[in-house]
């Protein structure tokens, strides 16, 4: 922690914030590239078990797409990505449901309870949290002009149940989400996670949205960081192609989640230790916000 003392106001100093999020709901995508080692899960475990105890409604929403690379690849089962989804035929479903669910999803719950949270894991598929249909990509053609792609069980939510997530958070405890969802015939969908971070914030008028990644934050073409980015630059950044690939999804995300009533989005560092309590007790935050 010293390292946050150093960079965070004093406890006084964090008070106002403290009085002002007390009761609010912060959703924070916990990306795979942030659970990249021990002394990162533990810090991220004690960040929001500091925020619960705060009395914060913090939803976690994880990933774990280099989780999947692996295993993807110890089955010899070839993976492409399209505008930062990845394309998922049945074999592949049936892989990501396995790694985010069995896996990846008991992993984070298992490190939050250990370090003293209430953590229970959630897949969209109980309880319905993730009613989702197939998404259909809008991506440029080769002759420039824009297509919808068909990328197999890649799917977008349609309706959160926030009745489940309300109710566990009664009971004090903390939802982990991992991004498979379910269609209306019982369907699994592999969903981006921070589309389902950014649905979920919506859908429960968050105070916030925090990305983790492995990254400082959104850069431009000369990796300059910016602090900030307004929706309408964003949407030029991603034309100019300055904005590619993983950063596509977050900070569209982002720019639908502000659009539906959340507050504030923000997308930060991971390999950051303690990067939730600075992004959130420190007066310039840290990474890059999305702002409307
Ligand atoms: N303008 C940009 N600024 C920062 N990162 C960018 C940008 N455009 C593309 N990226 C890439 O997006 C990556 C983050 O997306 P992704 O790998 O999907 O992250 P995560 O696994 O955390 O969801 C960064 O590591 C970087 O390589
Ligand atoms: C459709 C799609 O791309 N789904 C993602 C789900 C996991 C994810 O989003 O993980 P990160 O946040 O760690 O990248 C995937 O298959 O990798």
């Amino acid at each position: 922690m010293e390292h946050l003392i150093g960079k965070a106001n004093t406890l006084m100093e964090a008070l106002p914030y403290i009085r002002r999020f007390s009761g609010k709901t912060f959703v924070i995508k916990y990306g795979g590239h942030a659970m990249a080692d021990e002394r990162l899960k533990a810090s991220f475990a004690l960040d929001v078990i500091m925020l619960k105890s705060l009395g914060i409604n913090a939803v976690i929403v994880h990933g774990g797409g280099p989780q999947i690379n692996q295993t993807l690849k110890r089955y010899g089962i070839e993976s492409e990505f399209v505008r930062g989804m990845r394309v998922t035929d049945a074999e592949t479903m049936s892989v990501v449901e396995m790694v985010l669910v069995g896996q990846v999803n008991k992993e984070v719950v298992g490190y939050l309870n250990h370090h003293g949270g209430r953590a229970v894991g959630l897949s969209g598929k109980d309880g319905t949290l993730l009613l989702s249909k197939k998404l259909l990509l809008e991506a440029k053609a080769e002759d420039g002009s824009r297509e919808l792609v068909d990328i197999g069980y890649v799917g977008d939510v349609v309706k959160v149940n926030t009745d489940l997530i309300r109710t566990l958070e009664s009971g004090k405890y903390l939802p982990v989400i991992a991004p498979v969802g379910v269609g209306p015939e019982g369907e699994s969908y592999n969903i981006n996670a921070d589309l389902v971070a950014g649905r979920v914030a919506a859908a429960l008028n968050a105070e916030k949205l925090i990305l983790l990644t492995d990254i400082e934050g959104v850069k431009d073409k000369n990796g300059t960081l910016l602090g900030s980015i307004a929706v309408a630059d964003m949407h030029r950044l991603i034309e100019e192609e300055a904005i590619t690939g993983g950063m596509i999804p977050k900070v569209v995300c982002c720019a639908d989640a502000l659009n539906e009533g959340v507050k504030k989005a923000h997308i930060i560092d991971g390999r950051v230790e303690h990067a939730v309590l600075l992004e959130i007790f420190t007066d310039g935050g840290i990474g890059t916000e999305i702002v409307k």
